[in-house]
């Protein structure tokens, strides 16, 4: 009994404003920013960079996930995955959302500005602007290719991490943020196929509906070969060593597996495998990179 109210107790009003950050996604992107920070420099980065660094990137990234909750409000009701939110369920207000989302992206300008660098601060600016008013508002609703161009933000984390240290946004760091582009794709695209009745029911152009399965698994499985061949680049041009590629050869390996499965024996279980492969993919791929340059050989 005593579980069962616990289970039903409503979520409280901090759970309620930290569930609109998307924390878990928030977390990988931050993840990814850290590593950034750490290639930059030979050494080790300053505690102050690093630890303002991340603050400030988290915060404007929440802010950022916080406005799209609230423009998708309508369009996340409709679906199972997104309808307990906060913003679905009209358990906070539009005044509520927006002011969380100002004080906290607020607050995030002025840590990277005072604390990290102005360059670091516009950067992760362009960023926010970019998946909250530019992914979200224009392109979700209006094309199939929305995470492909979209996610040219979500990318951007290494080079928001980079620049945050080094002061300067450098050919290495693009080809970090070349890297999360690519494996964007296969990421979501994976999911939207598990998921296609959700994305049906919400009314957006997401590749499934509008050009099918087949051809949506097909673009999974070429993706993931590009990604595997832009992984290989980091060692290409002696940014990193063997650990790295040891490290990226085999987790390729593991995901064209994973893809080839979704291209030619699609089953929601094998889709389901391979999102969750693409998370720890490249969680495993950024730590390779980490490990890679302090033991560089
Ligand atoms: C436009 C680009 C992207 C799109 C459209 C996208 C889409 C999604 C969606 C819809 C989910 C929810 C899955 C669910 O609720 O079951 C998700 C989960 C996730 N995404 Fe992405 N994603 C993108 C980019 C990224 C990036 C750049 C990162 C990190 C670097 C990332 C990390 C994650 C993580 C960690 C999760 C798991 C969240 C959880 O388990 O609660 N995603 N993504
Ligand atoms: C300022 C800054 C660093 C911003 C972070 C940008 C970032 C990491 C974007 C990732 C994109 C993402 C997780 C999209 C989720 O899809 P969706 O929003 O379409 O998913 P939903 O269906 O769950 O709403």
């Amino acid at each position: 009994m005593t579980t069962q109210t616990a289970l039903h107790k409503p979520p409280s009003r901090a759970a309620q404003y930290w569930s609109l950050t998307k924390p878990r996604v928030t977390q990988l992107a931050v993840f990814c920013a850290v590593i950034g920070m750490f290639l930059a420099t030979d050494g080790l980065p300053g505690w102050q960079v690093l630890v303002a660094g991340t603050v400030g990137i988290w915060l404007l990234a929440g802010a950022a996930f916080a406005v799209n909750c609230l423009v998708e409000a309508k369009i996340d009701a409709r679906m199972a995955r997104t309808a307990r939110r906060a913003t679905a369920r009209g358990e906070l207000t539009s005044t509520q959302t927006i002011v969380f989302s100002t004080v906290i992206g607020g607050l995030g300008m002025y840590v990277l500005y005072a604390f990290v660098n102005p360059l670091t601060m516009w950067l992760t600016f362009v960023t926010f602007v970019g998946y909250a008013f530019i992914y979200t508002m224009l392109l979700k609703p209006a094309t199939p290719q929305n995470i492909v161009i979209g996610g040219l933000s979500g990318a951007m984390p290494p080079a928001l991490g980079w620049a945050a240290v080094a002061g300067e946004v450098p050919m290495q760091a693009w080809l970090l943020v070349l890297i999360i582009f690519v494996w964007t794709p296969p990421h979501f695209w994976v999911l939207a196929m598990y998921r296609r009745e959700d994305y049906a029911r919400s009314g957006l152009p997401m590749l499934p509906i509008t050009h099918g399965m087949a051809y949506t698994g097909l673009q999974v499985w070429l993706y993931t070969i590009a990604l595997a061949a832009t992984t290989l680049l980091p060692f290409a041009v002696g940014m990193s060593g063997l650990i790295y590629l040891a490290a990226a050869v085999a987790l390729n390996a593991v995901f064209l597996r994973h893809s080839w499965r979704v291209h030619k024996h699609y089953s929601d279980l094998a889709a389901r495998k391979t999102f969750a492969w693409s998370i720890v993919y490249l969680s495993l791929l950024f730590a390779a990179l980490l490990v890679d340059h302090y033991f560089k050989f």
